[in-house]
């Protein structure tokens, strides 16, 4: 290891053009503008034109601290690939949400987040992915609430209960039956009101970092509490099934169960268990509503993917089968580039190193991080990048997928060392509920006066004004 002076000159390291501030110290301007984007619902959108303006790589210096945003394919399979030990999400998550989770797969990094990742890996590589039987009973009582008449319904609302229910029934052995209204059991429903308050104020201590301390909020941590006890009581369940019957092998693949199998470290349970629930208690819900509100806005595509699946059954869709559904794929791809549910990515640098590409006056040099810089990736940018989608980036064109193979610029699920486990899962269920609702309605009408996204960004990037549709039965 040498010293950053030295290494900078060694390997021709050089700046990257850096954000005006009015406040070159603090940047406490570029905080303001920061917070005032995300109230407006444009934070996206002007990270987004910042790449316009100032290339692909640059860096500001928000509090004090320097964060080097990027988009650069290069840079970020370097960043999430070839170096990721030397980047963490400990420095940025930890602070802000193991209050909420614990320690965990998706806070930490190291040993921690390695345990994390070996715990689940069977459960998602055998899932019931091939074992539709479960996703598709809650499927049955999603379409069960969808209108008759030419009534409009806001899908956004609905595919959150139809995930909230699958997520559940997955990890925790015990479905929260959202969509049953009357049958919601009441600690479910405390539970959620608790994980929904607590997430928001996961919200609030990632914008405050250092300074979340000042934000004395009681009800924060009641819920969190609340939350752990809520989880402790099905890991306590999954242990004394564990105790009792430690060669059982179960035909479904519950989370908490093939975790106990791993484990008996009770706190550790709770905490991964927490962490997995947390990144995927509403992302395909997310995904789903960001899909539907591309298809009701265009007709054309709608009635392609109800050709190409005209005749199925519901029995037929298997994993394999809906993987061969070429233009249902293509439209998901599509929905996932141009409205991905996870829009930006941080880490922070653990180790000195080079990003290989964006310093310098052309962008060539490599640039020096170091301990407690951060980098920032736009996700949302690069599914932009005219040189890999073409010059219609904004429009929602499947057919396009016939003819790109993206690579590191198509990042929906992540990539390299932290990639989504559950992408597969994920995607099935998203396939499964669009090719069931193409075989239920002849057309899913637009019924927003307002055609554009706006966005709404609370942990994932949905659509501010859901996906009002009317819905017309086959
Ligand atoms: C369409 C739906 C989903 C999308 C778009 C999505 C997206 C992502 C992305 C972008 C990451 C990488 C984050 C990073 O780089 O730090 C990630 C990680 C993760 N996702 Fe998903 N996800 C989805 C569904 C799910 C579901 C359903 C689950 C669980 C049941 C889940 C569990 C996880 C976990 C545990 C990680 C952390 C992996 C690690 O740090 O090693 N995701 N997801």
């Amino acid at each position: 290891r040498i010293g950053a002076a030295r290494a900078s000159k060694r390997y021709g390291c050089a700046a990257p053009p850096r954000l005006p501030a009015k406040d070159p110290v603090f940047g406490i301007d570029t905080v303001r503008d920061s917070m005032r984007a995300a109230k407006e619902n444009r934070r996206i959108k002007t990270i987004y034109s910042q790449y316009q303006k100032y290339g692909r790589t640059f860096e500001s210096w928000p509090f004090g601290r320097r964060v080097v945003s990027t988009v650069d394919a290069r840079n970020i399979q370097f960043i999430l690939a070839t170096e990721h030990e030397k980047f963490g999400v400990g420095p940025v998550r930890e602070l802000a949400q193991v209050p909420m989770t614990g320690k965990g797969i998706i806070t930490s990094d190291g040993e921690v987040w390695r345990h994390g990742r070996d715990m689940i890996r069977p459960t998602f590589t055998r899932s019931q992915i091939n074992d539709p039987e479960m996703f598709d009973r809650h499927v049955g009582r999603f379409l069960a609430l969808l209108p008759n008449n030419d009534d409009t319904v806001d899908l956004k609302e609905l595919f959150d209960r139809l995930i909230l229910d699958s997520s559940s029934e997955f990890i925790f052995g015990e479905s929260m039956r959202s969509l049953l209204m009357n049958d919601c059991p009441i600690d479910s429903k405390t539970f959620l009101d608790s994980f929904s308050y607590a997430q928001k104020g996961v919200g609030a201590r990632v914008l405050m970092g250092k300074m979340s301390f000042v934000l004395r909020d009681h009800k924060f941590w009641e819920s969190c509490k609340l939350i752990r006890s809520y989880t402790q009581r099905h890991v306590d369940r999954a242990l004394a099934r564990r105790e009792k019957n430690p060669d059982e092998d179960q035909r479904k693949y519950i989370l908490v169960y093939e975790m106990a199998k791993e484990t008996t470290d009770r706190e550790a349970l709770c905490s991964q268990l927490l962490n997995v629930f947390f990144a995927g208690r509403d992302t395909p819900a997310v995904a789903l509503s960001n899909v539907f509100f591309c298809l009701a806005r265009h007709p054309e595509a709608w009635q392609k993917i109800r050709e190409e699946v005209a005749g199925v059954t519901k029995e037929d869709l298997t994993f394999e089968r809906l993987k061969s559904f070429r233009y249902v794929q293509h439209s998901i791809n599509e929905a996932l580039r141009i409205y991905p549910p996870v829009p930006n990515q941080s880490r922070g640098c653990l180790a000195q190193t080079m990003l290989p590409y964006g310093g310098g006056p052309d962008g060539s040099s490599p640039i020096l991080v170091k301990p407690g810089d951060t980098v920032s990736m736009s996700y949302f940018t690069m599914h932009r990048n005219p040189s890999v989608y073409g010059p219609d980036v904004e429009a929602f064109r499947p057919e396009r997928w016939k003819e790109i193979r993206p690579n590191w610029d198509y990042v929906p699920f992540g990539g390299g060392a932290r990639h989504c486990p559950a992408q597969q899962l994920a995607l099935f269920w998203v396939a499964y509920t669009v090719v069931r609702m193409a075989l239920e309605f002849k057309e899913v009408q637009n019924r927003d006066p307002v055609m554009e996204y706006v966005e709404s960004l609370k942990l994932n990037m949905e659509s501010g004004n859901g996906v009002k549709v009317g819905l017309v039965r086959a």
